[in-house]
């Protein structure tokens, strides 16, 4: 199938290079305001499009793959996670999908990097102060945080950003721990000074900064769970750049509140940007709104991807970065 007639069509509004990229390339549908697709305007172009161009903000469960037209073949997705997409329905029905991993690898270290920082630091608590009249100036007592170098960081899930996080923290001066499925070969655990530990829970148990890394699967699915949590030292922080649904947040959103964790450093919710109120209104968690991955190079290079993927595949070609269930 030639690529320029293949009917394309996106959720959301994308970075205009790559918009524009893929008018050139596709007969393709943008969209013209940036809310997400209702789930009847998702049937819609799922009965119409040959490549669904997704995003996390649209959930392909199995009902609505049920309403896909029998010419949708792929389901490009605009990001890295794939945990909005059933892809083992997709694939029983013979619907491919693929996804934009490695390029949002950098700018996510970087936010956990932000958020450790952040959160050790009392950043939140400092802008508020700085920016209001109650500031009476410098302190020999005020504001003191906790300092990061020589501390012990454990790394939930050591794929690819478990390893660029653990770059930065080697040069931050921290002692780089993780959990990982499979153990890394021995020349990357020396490079990046890496201890690992099979045991998550005595892992959990060690660390002064926990990172949660993996992917949200079925098996990750609250594999920080209250019993868990509660392995945690009372001077540990907790950050999340991954997916909300690998901690029960309303453990740890309890467990903040009662001071047996001591703090924090949220990017994403298991509720998506419905956050729980009671864990918005602590002082000792820091809260964004799902920006990891949100720098303008680290966009465009999605858009990239998913521009190579749907031309490879329109080609007749099996798409680079293919999702197949085994993976999750
Ligand atoms: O969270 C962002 C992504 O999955 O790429």
């Amino acid at each position: 199938m030639p690529g320029k007639q293949m009917s394309v069509v996106v959720t959301r509004r994308l970075p205009e290079v790559v918009e524009t990229r893929l008018k050139e390339l596709f007969d393709v549908e943008l969209r013209d305001d940036d809310t997400p697709m209702t789930t009847e305007q998702l049937a819609a172009a799922m009965g119409r499009a040959d490549v669904l161009v997704c995003t996390i903000t649209d959930k392909i469960d199995a009902r609505l793959l049920g309403r896909a037209g029998e010419q949708l073949k792929l389901i490009a997705n605009f990001g890295a996670g794939v945990d909005h997409i059933d892809v083992a329905t997709a694939r029983q029905r013979g619907i491919h999908v693929s996804n934009t991993p490695g390029v949002v690898t950098e700018d996510t270290a970087d936010i956990v990097i932000a958020l450790i920082l952040a959160v050790t630091r009392r950043m939140a608590e400092g802008i508020r102060v700085a920016q209001s009249d109650s500031w009476g100036g410098w302190a020999p007592t005020a504001m003191l945080g906790g300092r990061i170098k020589g501390r012990r960081l454990g790394i939930l899930g050591m794929g690819r950003i478990g390893q660029a996080v653990a770059r930065r923290a080697k040069a931050f001066g921290m002692q780089v721990h993780y959990h990982n499925r499979r153990r890394l070969r021995p020349e990357i655990e020396e490079e990046l000074d890496a201890t690992y530990w099979e045991s998550l829970d005595q892992m959990v148990a060690r660390v002064d900064i926990l990172s949660i890394n993996c992917p949200h699967t079925p098996s990750t699915f609250h594999l920080m769970n209250a019993r868990r949590l509660k392995l945690m030292k009372p001077t540990a922080v907790i950050v999340n750049t991954s997916r909300g649904e690998v901690i029960d947040e309303n453990a740890l959103t309890r467990m903040l509140r009662a001071g047996e964790i001591a703090g924090a450093g949220l990017d994403v919710f298991e509720r998506g940007h419905e956050i729980n109120p009671r864990l918005r209104e602590l002082s000792n968690a820091i809260l964004l709104p799902h920006m990891g991955s949100a720098t303008l190079e680290g966009r465009i290079e999605m858009g990239e991807k998913v521009i190579v993927n749907i031309k490879t595949f329109a080609d007749g070609h099996r798409p680079p970065d293919l999702v197949v269930p085994s993976m999750l």
